[in-house]
This record gives C-alpha cells, sequence and structure tokens, in this order.
C-alpha cells in the first residue's frame, strides 16, 4: 500500500477561526486501499479536518489534493461528485422519511450527472441492495425519527456508499451506540466497505475498534498531528498513551 498512488493530500492545512487557532499545519496522506483511523482528544481538531477536506470549511492556509488535483475549497457536492462522500457523527437524515426513501434519495444524487433530480426516481435496484447489505429490510419503511441511533448510523453511512465514493469519510461511527451494539455495526459496515473496495478515513475514540480494522492511524493533539503510522507504532508511543490514550506511566 505504501507504493499505492495517493487519493487524499493534507498538505499545510490550517484552520483559524477569529484568534483561536484549530488545526496548526497538519499535512498527511491516504492512499488507495488504505484504512485510516483519525484519534485524537476532544477539541483536537479532527471534525474540523474531515471538514476541510470534503469542502465544508475553506482552510485558512494549506492545500488538499485529490488524486493530484489541488480541489482547495470545492465545496460538499463538487467533492461528492469527484469521489469523496462522508458521514457525520450526528446523522443528517429527514426524521419523517423512511430509510428506503433516504437511500432512494442517494441513488438519484449519485445518478444525477446522467439525469435531472426533478425526473422519475430510480427504480430503487441499489437502494434495495443496500438495505439488504446493512440489515435494515426489516425497518426499511418506518420513519427515521422512531428508529434507533445505531440503525440511524447505518442508514447515513448506507446513503454515502450509494454515491459509489472511492473515499470514504466517517465521522465517529460508533458515537452515540451502546457498547453491545458497536461491534455489530462497525461488522456491517466494513463488511460493505469491502465489498465496495472503498478507501476509508475514519475518526473514533473507541481503541478496540480503531486497533480491530485501521491500517494506519494519524492522532491529532491540540491541532497538530502527533503520530502518523501503523497502528502498532502508534499506540505504542509514548506521548500518544499519555495524553490521547490518558494512559499513565507504568513503571518497569
Ligand atoms: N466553527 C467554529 N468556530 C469556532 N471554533 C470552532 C469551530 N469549529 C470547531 N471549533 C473549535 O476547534 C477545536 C477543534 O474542534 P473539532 O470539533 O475539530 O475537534 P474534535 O477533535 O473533532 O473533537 P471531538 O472529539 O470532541 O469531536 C475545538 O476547540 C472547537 O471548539
Amino acid at each position: 500500500m505504501a507504493d499505492a498512488p495517493a487519493l487524499l493530500e493534507a498538505q499545510g492545512l490550517v484552520m483559524r477561526f477569529g484568534a483561536f487557532t484549530a488545526l496548526r499545519g497538519i499535512s498527511a496522506t491516504i492512499r488507495g486501499g488504505e484504512v485510516v483511523g483519525l484519534i485524537g482528544t476532544n477539541g483536537a481538531g479532527k471534525t474540523t479536518f474531515l471538514n476541510m477536506v470534503t469542502g465544508y470549511l475553506r482552510p485558512t492556509e494549506g492545500r488538499v489534493l485529490l488524486e493530484g488535483r489541488d480541489v482547495t475549497g470545492t465545496g460538499p457536492r463538487e467533492m461528492v461528485g469527484r469521489g469523496l462522500a462522508r458521514s457525520f457523527q450526528v446523522p443528517q437524515l429527514f426524521p419523517e422519511m423512511t430509510a428506503r426513501e433516504h437511500l432512494v434519495l442517494a441513488e438519484a444524487l449519485a445518478d444525477q450527472g446522467q439525469r435531472s433530480l426533478l425526473g422519475p426516481l430510480p427504480e430503487g435496484g441499489r437502494a434495495e441492495a443496500m438495505l439488504a447489505r446493512f440489515g435494515l429490510a426489516a425497518i426499511a419503511d418506518t420513519a427515521v425519527s422512531l428508529v434507533p441511533q445505531g440503525q440511524r448510523k447505518l442508514i447515513d453511512i448506507a446513503m454515502a456508499l450509494m454515491l459509489r465514493p472511492r473515499l470514504l469519510l466517517l465521522d465517529e461511527p460508533t458515537s452515540g451506540v451502546s457498547s453491545a451494539e458497536k461491534g455489530p455495526l462497525m461488522q456491517t459496515v466494513f463488511e460493505a466497505i469491502r465489498a465496495g473496495g472503498v478507501t476509508v478515513l475514519f475518526v473514533e475514540h473507541d481503541m478496540e475498534i480503531v486497533e480491530r480494522y485501521v491500517t494506519r492511524i494519524l492522532a491529532f493533539r491540540d491541532g497538530e498531528l502527533l503520530a502518523d503510522g501503523t497502528p502498532e507504532a502508534v499506540l505504542r508511543d509514548r506521548e500518544v498513551a499519555r495524553s490521547v490514550l490518558r494512559r499513565k506511566e507504568v513503571a518497569t
């Protein structure tokens, strides 16, 4: 994977909100086929980083390259067209709409290049397959406001995958989900991701989940990239253990 072509490159990303600097010059490269975990303390800048590379925030300084092309400042809709999709910490769903309606809508958005959104909705072939893959068939016609948080997360991620991304960014896929639901949720998500051959960057606080799924970790602290490497190396790094994982030093 080390010699796979760069899919996403962040070059010296800085984000200032007024006088406050949330990101202080982050540079990182994500290559095709990687599953990268983004970890860090609360407020370290993880969501801000996702917002910058997905076009929700324009960096104060620095550049974002997607497959070698400078996409800095490109808006979120256009980034989807370029092969990048994301899910949110709090799923962005319409409470009155069902899972099936959300996925059919995502299918229409994915096909937008070929036809108008004002035209007839798609037949829903891919939406039905995605509902089945995500184990959502039983609640497919229930308004999402009545569906548990874990399934809302799955709907949000399934919608992102409907857009046929090459790079998928997930912001805390297991937050707000009970510990019993976390394992099965991530297993479902990663089976779908592997089937689609998608490269992934995901923010996660649960280190068991991180260790289980990632090929590489980026660790943020106070707006800086503290460590970037294999899970074995990063999780054993003294500074990461002390300030991100909050492990006390064990006298040896
Ligand atoms: N729009 C904004 N205006 C001002 N400050 C902001 C804005 N968005 C984020 N921040 C600040 O930037 C810092 C980084 O926030 P961010 O949400 O990226 O952290 P995070 O690592 O994702 O944290 P968490 O794990 O708690 O979700 C925080 O101090 C936050 O308060």
